[in-house]
């Protein structure tokens, strides 16, 4: 994490960099919807994987060599064999218990992307563009796994700013206790309503004209590049809740 990282660990900085993280997924959302949802991309070939699994793992192993998945939030899809960094990579500060490396939801990230969220923004069709097409879903995969995975900093900011209330729960492995320690249902209602409005301004279509005195944000939905309702949907439903069992999955370790 850049900003939320070192000695300015704090909630106000890591949920800035979650806004961050905001503008790359819905950015990520609305390149991959440039194209239809290009199914045989996500078959099996006679190999054994699909298009979009073969790049992504070969997509990996050029990132390991670069030296990207060295951070806490950077957890690549598939771990296994991945190779060193070939070039030296700056150390970054080590806030977070080791523990941390080890929490990873990418798996379910996967099955959500794949399953469930493609059919909600993509057209249907084929326009055989399969290898633009899974390179723009590596880069969305890639941005909503590091949105998620922040969710490390946040549990361990929360955990530092309250340890006596964390403390007993963590102990006593109560799951259920810390989800709602840790929930802030009135922030979670102010992300889904900005990441709607985020699609919808960086959504519209950007013309000279003078559009029937339309400001910017007024965009009317119909016409935007992804529906500004699957934005807050995706966070509703997943974001927000897999970022959560990142902090639980992580709090749970915590004393070790
Ligand atoms: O901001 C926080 O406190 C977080 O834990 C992050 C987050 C989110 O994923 O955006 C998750 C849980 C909270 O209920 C609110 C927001």
């Amino acid at each position: 994490m850049d900003s939320g990282g070192g000695e300015q660990l704090s909630l106000a900085a890591v949920r800035d960099q979650l806004i961050r993280e905001e503008d790359s997924i819905v950015f990520a959302l609305i390149e991959r919807a440039k194209r239809p949802r290009n199914t045989p991309a996500y078959s099996a070939a006679a190999g054994g994987g699909s298009l979009a699994e073969f790049f992504v793992r070969e997509a990996q192993v050029l990132h390991a060599k670069a030296g990207h998945y060295q951070k806490p939030e950077d957890v690549p899809f598939f771990s296994q064999d991945l190779p060193p960094p070939v070039f030296p990579t700056k150390g970054h500060p080590k806030v977070l218990h080791p523990f941390a490396s080890s929490v990873c939801v990418n798996d379910a990230i996967w099955k959500m992307y794949f399953n469930e969220l493609l059919p909600l923004f993509t057209a249907d069709g084929d326009d055989g563009n399969y290898a633009e097409t899974v390179a723009l879903d590596f880069a969305c995969l890639q941005a909503l796994s590091r949105r998620i995975h922040c969710g490390k900093y946040v549990a361990e900011v929360k955990f530092r700013d309250a340890p006596q209330d964390y403390s007993p729960p963590i102990r006593a492995k109560d799951t259920n206790a810390l989800m709602n320690l840790l929930t802030f249902t009135a922030v979670e209602e102010k992300v889904k309503k900005r990441v709607e409005k985020k699609a919808r301004i960086f959504g519209q279509i950007v013309t000279l004209e003078d559009s029937a005195g339309k400001q910017d944000g007024d965009a009317c939905d119909s016409h935007c590049k992804v529906d500004p309702k699957v934005l807050s949907k995706l966070y509703d439903m997943w974001v927000m809740p897999l970022t959560k069992d990142v902090e639980v999955e992580y709090l749970l370790r915590r004393l070790d």
